[in-house]
C-alpha cells in the first residue's frame, strides 16, 4: 500500500482545558488510503483530537494540517472534501429521512446518489420516515450516509458504529475500509470496540492521557508490543522502549528489534489485552 499523500498531520500539538492537560506533544500523520483506528480510555482526548482537526477547537501549540490547510483556517473547499460524524449527532428533526438527504446533499457537488440509495438500504433505512423517530442506531446510521455519499478525501468518525448491531457494524466497517481504499481517501476513527479495529483499521493510534504512546500499523503490533515476563533479579535488555511496567511484567515496543527469545519470557497480545496492560 502506497501512504503518499498527506491529507491530516499534527504536530507536536498541545491543548488544554483550563488547567487540565487534554492534549500533550502529539504528533502523527494519516496518508491517503489509511484507516487509522483511535484507541484511549473515556476523556483520553480523542474527540478533543478530531475537533481539533476539524478546527472546531483551537490549540495552544503546534501545528495541524487538514488537506494542505491550516485546521482553524480551512477554506470551503476544504470543509467540502472532509466528513464528519461527532459523537452525538444531530438534527435534522421535522424532515424525513429523504427530504434530510435532498437537503444536505445539496452542499455537496460530488454526492454519489447511487451510493446514498445503496447505503440506505444496507443500514435497512426507510427514506420516507421521520427522523425525529429513528433510533439511536438509525440516526447513526444516517449520520454516516450524510458523512461519507460524498466520499470525502479526509473522514473523521468519533464512535460510529457504538450504536449499530453486530451484524450492520461488520459490514459497514469492512465496506468503510474498502470504500477509502478505493476513493484514496484517509479515515480516522474511534472506537472502544478493539475486535472491529483489529479488522478494518490500518494502523491504531492508541492515546493515554492525551499523549500518544503508539502509532503503529495494525499488522506491525502483535511482534513489536509484547508482555516481558522478568524472572526475579533479571533485567530488561536494552533496546526495548517501555510502556508500562508491573513489577516483573513489563509492556514493551520494539520487540523485533532485538533478539529476546530465549533472553526473557514473552506473550504476545491482541488490541484488547495490550489496552488493558497499558492501563494497569
Ligand atoms: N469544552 C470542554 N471544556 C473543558 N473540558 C473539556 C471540554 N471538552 C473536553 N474536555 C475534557 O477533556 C478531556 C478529554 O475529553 P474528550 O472528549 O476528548 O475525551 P474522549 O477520549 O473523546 O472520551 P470518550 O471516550 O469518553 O468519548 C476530558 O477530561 C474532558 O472532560
Amino acid at each position: 500500500m502506497e501512504h503518499s499523500e498527506v491529507i491530516l498531520e499534527f504536530q507536536q500539538v498541545d491543548k488544554r482545558f483550563d488547567d487540565q492537560a487534554v492534549l500533550t506533544q502529539l504528533s502523527f500523520s494519516l496518508s491517503a488510503g489509511m484507516v487509522v483506528g483511535l484507541l484511549g480510555q473515556n476523556g483520553a482526548g480523542k474527540s478533543t483530537l478530531m475537533r481539533a482537526a476539524l478546527g472546531i477547537l483551537e490549540i495552544d501549540a503546534g501545528n495541524i494540517t487538514t488537506l494542505g490547510e491550516t485546521a482553524t483556517d480551512l477554506s470551503i473547499d476544504a470543509k467540502a472534501k472532509i466528513g464528519y460524524v461527532p459523537q452525538q449527532p444531530f438534527g435534522y428533526e421535522g424532515f424525513t429521512i429523504a427530504s434530510a438527504l435532498e437537503l444536505h446533499s445539496s452542499f455537496y457537488p460530488q454526492w454519489d446518489k447511487a451510493l446514498e440509495t445503496d447505503w440506505l438500504a444496507r443500514f435497512g433505512l426507510d427514506s420516507k420516515q421521520q427522523v425525529q423517530k429513528l433510533s439511536v442506531g438509525q440516526r447513526q446510521s444516517l449520520a454516516l450516509i450524510m458523512a461519507m455519499a460524498y466520499r470525502p478525501q479526509l473522514l473523521i468518525l468519533d464512535e460510529p458504529v457504538a450504536s449499530l448491531d453486530p451484524i450492520v457494524r461488520r459490514q459497514f466497517m469492512g465496506d468503510l475500509f474498502e470504500l477509502a481504499l478505493e476513493s484514496g481517501s484517509a479515515v480516522l476513527f474511534s472506537s472502544h470496540i478493539t475486535s472491529d479495529l483489529e479488522r478494518v483499521a490500518s494502523h491504531v493510534a492508541l492515546l493515554k492521557q492525551g499523549e500518544l504512546v503508539l502509532f503503529k500499523e495494525i499488522d506491525a503490533l502483535r511482534e513489536e508490543v509484547v508482555l516481558v515476563q522478568l524472572a526475579d533479579n533479571q533485567d530488561l535488555p536494552e533496546g526495548l522502549t517501555v510502556l508500562n511496567r508491573n513489577q516483573q511484567q513489563v509492556l514493551v515496543d520494539n520487540a523485533d528489534q532485538i533478539d529476546i527469545a530465549g533472553v526473557v519470557n514473552t506473550t504476545s497480545l491482541n488490541l484488547e489485552q495490550l489496552f488493558m496492560e497499558l492501563h494497569r
